[in-house]
């Protein structure tokens, strides 16, 4: 079955909240009305009521199924609510005079509801950069008990084809151990996604070709993202070529059980990362869902800004789902 088919399956019926802070961006009213209509989620969109619908009308959605939320009418009682768990998640971080001007934020506010429990989830980043999207859910809802960083991974997929990609979306230059972390973390959302995950740890080097820092740092997290998951396939340092074409991989890579068949591409840095995963969606083809954060206590999503209205939609059926692990 088509992967968003079944994930769709999944989450039918659940009725997963899932909130979406740019409420009056016409591709996320177009995917919140898709959505709701096809009983996928129950959406909450945040916005001014009249704008929202201004959208709606002018994409002629229907919105009903989707809750509009217009956080400056927001009920006092249910403001000093949220703000007293913001002040109380962010002692010793932040004032409380900080976090009230959090919460005028979107993001900040879209956030709380997911760690107060009033969504399952939540979707941004159509209009916001990243880490305007990402920082309210690092800061707020963390890390889930056994993982230290959080990472941003892509499903790419052609036809048969899919593969996970990351870190596309968050650290910028990870050290070793947020590597290895990356790999185990990636290895499990290949998992989640019906992919068998044999993970390739890339650089410009294959099995010591070339020397240097950059080098011993993907040899350094191979090995213990080897130690970390001794039961996953995993092995590096792999250049692209190495990983994905058998007769390189068995040239370059002789014994190998990644070489030539590797599923998860895990790229030293964000840099890399980024440019490489953009390279296989706009000059290889690639349909790119994501980035999926991995690591996170309840799901967040963001968008890359050149998201389409489908992509919107899958990233909440994604989203959902997490939710339903989380
Ligand atoms: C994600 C990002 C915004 C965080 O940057 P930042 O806000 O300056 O980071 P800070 O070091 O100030 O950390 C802010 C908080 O997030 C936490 N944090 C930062 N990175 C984290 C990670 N990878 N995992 C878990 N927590 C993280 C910090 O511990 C800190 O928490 P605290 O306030 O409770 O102490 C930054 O790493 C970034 O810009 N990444 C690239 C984003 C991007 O442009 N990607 C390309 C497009 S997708
Ligand atoms: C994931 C990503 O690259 O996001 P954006 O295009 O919004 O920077």
């Amino acid at each position: 079955m088509d992967l968003f088919a079944s994930l769709a399956q999944k989450i039918t019926g659940k009725n997963q909240t899932i909130v979406f802070p740019e409420g009056t961006e016409p591709r996320i009213v177009g995917a919140a009305a898709r959505l709701a209509a096809d009983g996928l989620v129950k959406p909450i969109v945040l916005g001014p009521l009249d704008k929202v619908q201004a959208v709606a009308a002018d994409l002629n959605a229907d919105l009903t199924g989707v809750q509009v939320l217009d956080p400056a009418t927001y009920p006092a009682a249910d403001k000093q609510t949220m703000l007293d768990a913001l002040v109380d998640r962010r002692k010793g971080k932040n004032t409380p005079e900080q976090a009230a001007e959090m919460l005028t934020d979107e993001n900040y506010f879209g956030t709380m509801l997911v760690y107060m429990g009033k969504a399952d989830g939540m979707v941004s980043g159509a209009v916001h950069p990243t880490g305007d999207t990402v920082r309210p859910a690092l800061q707020i809802i963390k890390t889930k008990p056994g993982s230290h960083r959080i990472s941003g991974a892509f499903i790419m997929q052609k036809g048969d084809e899919r593969y996970v990609f990351a870190d596309c979306a968050i650290n910028i230059d990870p050290d070793a151990d947020t590597l290895a972390e990356i790999a185990t973390q990636s290895a499990h959302t290949a998992k989640v996604f019906d992919i068998d995950p044999r993970v390739a740890m890339l650089s410009f080097s294959t099995k010591g070709s070339a020397k240097g820092d950059m080098v011993s740092k993907v040899q350094a997290a191979t090995e213990k993202a080897q130690v970390m998951a001794p039961d996953l396939a995993i092995d590096g340092e792999l250049q692209f070529d190495a990983a994905f074409v058998e007769k390189v991989g068995l040239q370059k890579a002789p014994g190998s059980a990644v070489a030539g068949h590797a599923n998860v591409f895990v790229f030293p840095e964000l840099q890399s990362g980024n440019i490489g995963y953009k390279i296989a969606q706009r000059l290889g083809g690639f349909e790119a869902v994501g980035p999926i954060l991995q690591g996170l206590n309840k799901p967040v999503s963001d968008l890359s800004r050149g998201a389409s209205e489908e992509d919107v939609y899958k990233v909440a059926i994604i989203t959902a789902a997490q939710g339903l692990e989380a």
